[in-house]
């Protein structure tokens, strides 16, 4: 059964519909990703889930529990992170996770937790001295202190210099491993890539697609292409012959073969039955970039 649920999800701001009838659902224990360009309705449909947001139409469930609602038991289910402007800059880490683990029933050991965050030795620091990284990674374990079944993780690498944002990655896939489901928003593709088991792609205020990265890629285009330099002059027929093949090129003394499917075991084992080396081969498939883009018409802007 599906751990949050959002159907026909709709939001106004006076006139303007920021979500126009969302509707996905999350699996528990998946990554989950939210995936747009600027303002088309991802925090506005988290912070509905959150119920930071009242909705204006469609239905919101989070382990059963309506977020408009239940906003005492969400709390205890559902970890968000702390925007940067909610931690006041002289409380220390240790402070910050001492008072924060008081609002929960059964939240996790906050000491462990920092060690698991690599921020035991910031136990002392003041907020407003961490470093970009070290604040998102105090984000994370406040968002996961109350032990909840679900943490929805809004822009969280936004801002960070690419190692942090590796190191955030790898963190995320920690507070997975430990069972909690992750709803996260992002901007970056590489991110979503990576961590993502299904996206949402949303472009103003509506789903465009919904899939695993590799999904949303052959929706768009299941080609691959294979470039190497033959050995030994080739008869293009003996690859066009095959099923796989829908077209073979030349480019300089690159050969560039077209096609679907097994692809590459079905133009390596023709190669070799006629003793034919391939020199640099490639093999080059549509980006989730490329998907992006041909599914909502633009680049995602960062
Ligand atoms: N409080 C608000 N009042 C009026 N309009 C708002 C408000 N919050 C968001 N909007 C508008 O609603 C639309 C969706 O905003 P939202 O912040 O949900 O988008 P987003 O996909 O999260 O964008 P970004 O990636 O830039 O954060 C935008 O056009 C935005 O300008």
């Amino acid at each position: 059964m599906a751990i949050i649920e959002v159907n026909n999800l709709v939001k106004r701001y006076r006139e303007h519909t920021a979500v126009d009838g969302v509707t996905f659902a999350v699996e528990p224990g998946e990554i989950f990703g939210i995936l747009g360009p600027n303002g088309a309705g991802k925090t506005t449909t988290v912070e509905c889930i959150e119920g930071l947001r009242s909705r204006d139409g469609g239905d919101i469930r989070v382990c059963g529990l309506d977020p408009r609602d239940d906003t005492g038991e969400l709390r205890q289910v559902l970890g968000a992170q702390l925007q940067e402007s909610e931690l006041p800059d002289k409380i220390t880490v240790g402070e910050a996770m001492r008072l924060n683990s008081s609002f929960y029933r059964d939240p996790v050991d906050w000491e462990e937790l920092l060690g698991a965050l690599q921020l035991t030795d910031k136990v002392d620091t003041r907020f407003g001295r961490l470093s970009g990284g070290q604040k998102q990674r105090l984000s994370i374990a406040l968002a996961v202190l109350g032990n909840p079944k679900v943490a929805v993780l809004d822009e969280l690498t936004t801002g960070l210099d690419p190692q942090a944002r590796r190191d955030a990655w790898d963190l995320i896939e920690t507070i997975r491993d430990r069972g909690v489901t992750i709803l996260l928003v992002s901007h970056f593709m590489e991110e979503a890539e990576r961590l993502c088991d299904r996206l949402a792609v949303i472009d103003s205020g509506r789903v465009v697609a919904i899939d695993t990265p590799a999904g949303l890629v052959s929706q768009v285009d299941d080609r691959q292409r294979i470039r190497f330099r033959p050995s030994a002059p080739l008869d293009h027929a003996v690859l066009t012959a095959l099923p796989q093949v829908q077209s073979v090129d030349r480019a300089g003394r690159q050969l560039v073969v077209t096609g679907t499917g097994d692809l590459l075991s079905a133009v390596t084992t023709v190669l070799s039955r006629h003793q034919v080396i391939a020199a640099d081969l490639r093999v080059e498939q549509t980006s989730l970039d490329d998907a992006f883009v041909a599914l909502t018409g633009r680049t995602l802007d960062n």
